[in-house]
């Protein structure tokens, strides 16, 4: 069972690393990790499970939060209708995106960092995401709303990129180099 000591917190490099794409089919291993990783969301939403086992609610979770550098990730998370979107993702990919934004009026949080960022984490309002899922079907998804904003947080997560990474006006100290011209 994944509690919050096999999540790996910043500063680890793994969460700086572009992780690698999950060879298909996929191991079996990488499938038992995702369920794996599925579960603990569930188990984070349980108000019960949550207290006894001291876990932050999470919506999302990519493979290199627990320390695995492959392209994988899992939400599970309600839209504004209420519709629940529980899915294990494997090289999920975003294929195209609104040119329209959004973003969470209270900024964004992670279960990688123990601190709270303020500030206003830009995202494509929709997003079309493909990718393999848990199931083994091959999906092609519209997402809108918070489980786009999660998609999205956990793909970059994928890519080495922290939310605090896309506050404008953040200068913390963990923002990533970026090259002055
Ligand atoms: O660290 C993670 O990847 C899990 C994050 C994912 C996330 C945070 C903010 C916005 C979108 C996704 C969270 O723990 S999931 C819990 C959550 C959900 C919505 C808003 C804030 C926190
Ligand atoms: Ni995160």
């Amino acid at each position: 069972m994944i509690t919050m000591k096999d999540i790996v917190r910043e500063g680890n490099p793994v969460l700086r690393k572009v992780a690698q794409p999950v060879e298909l089919p996929p191991p079996q291993e990488d499938l038992k990790l995702l369920q794996e990783m599925l579960q603990f969301l569930i188990n984070s939403q349980d108000p019960e499970l949550a207290e006894k086992y001291e876990l932050r609610p999470g919506s999302g979770l990519a493979a290199p939060q627990v320390g695995v550098s492959k392209r994988m990730f899992v939400m599970h998370t309600t839209d504004e209708h209420d519709r629940l979107f529980s899915y294990g993702f494997i090289n999920p990919r975003i294929i195209s995106h609104s040119m329209e934004e959004t973003h969470l009026e209270n900024g964004e949080g992670c279960l990688s960092v123990d601190r709270t960022i303020e500030g206003i984490v830009p995202r494509h309002a929709r997003i079309r995401l493909r990718a393999q899922t848990l199931d083994g079907e091959d999906v092609n998804l519209r997402l809108r709303g918070l489980p786009a904003i999660v998609a999205q947080h956990e793909i970059d997560h994928l890519n080495g990129v922290m939310f605090y990474d896309r506050i404008e006006d953040y200068s913390g100290p963990y923002k990533k180099a970026i090259s002055t011209i």
